[in-house]
């Protein structure tokens, strides 16, 4: 569902990933890596946020430079250590967000019933705790109709109870709506409870199949 053909990624010159070829199918994958190895870097080119060399195409149809607007419809992105502007609410940045990935109706309650942001949702952000901004980045994450779900360290700060749902969540996505997700996390046990398709090591410069 995701193709790199000849990626290269560089700062200010130094490369610091390279993908001569790599082929990501769908279901649940997880990418794991020392700190520093590129797992950040790696999400941020998927998710068309920085400039880099090659092709990424998805669903052998989408791609980022040629088009933009429909690849970034289909590739949802939550950062490790999100960051909104300390004035807006999680209303103003569902409303936002849910309008330029086009959420269906009813999506943007039943998320945040589910993810527990309702329970601060005209909260200006930036009295939010590290746990309160994890859940409403991963809220922004499942809007619309994503084919593939980038989740930079998810569960870091987020309680046990959302952490179980959110994995209910990711589960429903797949069945559901055939949703592929690529997850990172430190900790290699917590994601035990989801059904891996894929892990993947980023290392040296280069992302390897471990299994
Ligand atoms: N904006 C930037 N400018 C220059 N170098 C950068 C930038 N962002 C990341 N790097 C470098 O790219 C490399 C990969 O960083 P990246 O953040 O992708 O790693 P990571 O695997 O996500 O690390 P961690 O597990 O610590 O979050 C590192 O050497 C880092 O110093």
């Amino acid at each position: 569902m995701l193709t790199f053909t000849n990626v290269t990624k560089s700062y200010s010159g130094r490369t610091v990933l390279t993908i001569p070829a790599l082929t990501v199918q769908p279901g649940i994958h997880y990418v794991r890596g020392g700190n520093g190895s590129g797992k950040t870097t790696l999400f941020r080119t998927c998710a068309g946020l920085l400039p880099f060399s090659g092709q990424i195409l998805l669903d052998n149809h989408y791609e980022i430079s040629r088009d933009p607007v429909a690849y970034r419809l289909r590739v949802n992105y939550a950062e490790a250590e999100p960051q909104y502007p300390g004035f807006l609410s999680p209303r103003d940045l569902t409303y936002f967000v849910g309008k330029t990935k086009r959420a269906p109706d009813g999506q943007i309650d039943s998320l945040a019933e589910v993810l527990g942001v309702d329970q601060f949702w005209t909260a200006p952000s930036s009295t939010f705790s590290s746990g309160m901004l994890k859940k409403l980045a991963l809220l922004l994450a499942f809007l619309g109709r994503p084919r593939l779900i980038l989740l930079d360290e998810p569960l870091t700060t987020l309680d046990r109870a959302t952490a179980g749902r959110l994995f209910d969540l990711i589960r429903r996505y797949r069945t559901e709506q055939d949703v592929t997700f690529l997850l990172t996390s430190h900790q290699d046990v917590t994601l035990s409870d989801l059904p891996l398709t894929g892990v993947w090591e980023v290392g040296g410069g280069r992302v390897s199949a471990v299994e």
